[in-house]
């Protein structure tokens, strides 16, 4: 192969598209949720997947790169994180530039959401893959009549080898609400740690974070239209009760997401919002 090629497939009864690069990198992306589910890079598995995750479109993917459009957790009369990660998109097709190539998704607000959120809404997830790099964007644009607003994230599940070693640096002294806490305000001291229940909206740092770990260095950082970020890890307890994550999965995964909450995007009628996360893999 010496082109980026972009290749429709079916995996384990989800409908994907399917991005390989020469170097060997490879994402693979569900219809469904429009919704990165592996990254290979360097050889590795960037994304945690959990392997107790429903596929069978009755409930969202635990892992990868959910899209929680257009409401942010329980921040709204919408189901939790919103119906996108739950409703096929539209697979657009794929284009490449250079050594990189973008594939991407379009996804309307539809009846069943009206009730709860009557606007014209279109939504659309723009997924690039270069060497080394994956770049995740979320747009969006009022198609009604009405003025409307929305929250929503990135809900990105990295993959993490060496529990005890993993560190996400790049937060130390910022302010935090601790949702682990009853939102109590906090500030962080030192590396986020994996251990015990971790759920924290923090503003966006200006610099990329660093994800340490078994694997190496992967660098995470958002553009500023995505004003925070959420760290979540359920730790063992909350794990433990979660049906579709293994016992033990709290130790090879954290979610670190980009996230647009405490300021919900306000659009008018034809206006237009986007917003990317990039994944770099450093080390
Ligand atoms: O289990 P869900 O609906 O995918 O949500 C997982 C977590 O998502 C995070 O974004 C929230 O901050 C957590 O509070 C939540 O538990």
């Amino acid at each position: 192969m010496t082109q980026p090629q972009a290749a429709r497939t079916v995996w384990r009864g989800l409908a994907c598209t399917q991005i390989s690069l020469p170097n060997g990198d490879c994402v693979r992306v569900s219809d469904f949720g429009a919704q990165v589910l592996s990254w290979t890079a360097r050889g590795h598995e960037r994304m945690f997947l959990s392997e107790r995750a429903v596929l069978n479109g009755s409930a969202a993917i635990r892992g990868g790169v959910p899209v929680c459009f257009p409401q942010f957790n329980a921040r709204g009369p919408l189901p939790k994180h919103g119906l996108a990660r739950r409703t096929v998109w539209h697979y657009e097709g794929a284009s490449g530039q250079g050594d990189a190539i973008t594939a991407r998704w379009r996804w309307e607000a539809a009846a069943p959401l009206h009730a709860e959120f009557p606007h014209g809404l279109r939504a659309e997830l723009a997924v690039t893959v270069a060497p080394d790099q994956l770049r995740i964007a979320l747009s969006a644009t009022n198609t009604g009549s009405s003025a409307l607003a929305f929250t929503g994230a990135l809900h990105t599940y990295l993959a993490v080898q060496g529990a005890d070693i993993a560190a996400l640096q790049g937060l130390e002294g910022a302010a935090f609400w601790d949702a682990a806490k009853a939102f109590s305000p906090a500030v962080q001291s030192g590396a986020v740690a994996l251990g015990e229940e971790v759920d924290r909206v923090y503003a966006r740092s200006a610099q990329p974070l660093e994800l340490r770990d078994a694997a190496g260095t992967l660098q995470i950082s958002q553009d500023a239209a995505w004003p925070e970020t959420v760290v979540w890890n359920p730790g063992p307890a909350l794990c433990a009760t979660l049906p579709d994550m293994q016992g033990a999965d709290w130790m090879r995964m954290l979610c670190v997401e980009a996230a647009a909450i405490n300021q919900p995007v306000a659009l008018h009628p034809g206006q237009h919002w986007q917003a990317a996360q990039t994944l770099q893999v450093i080390a």
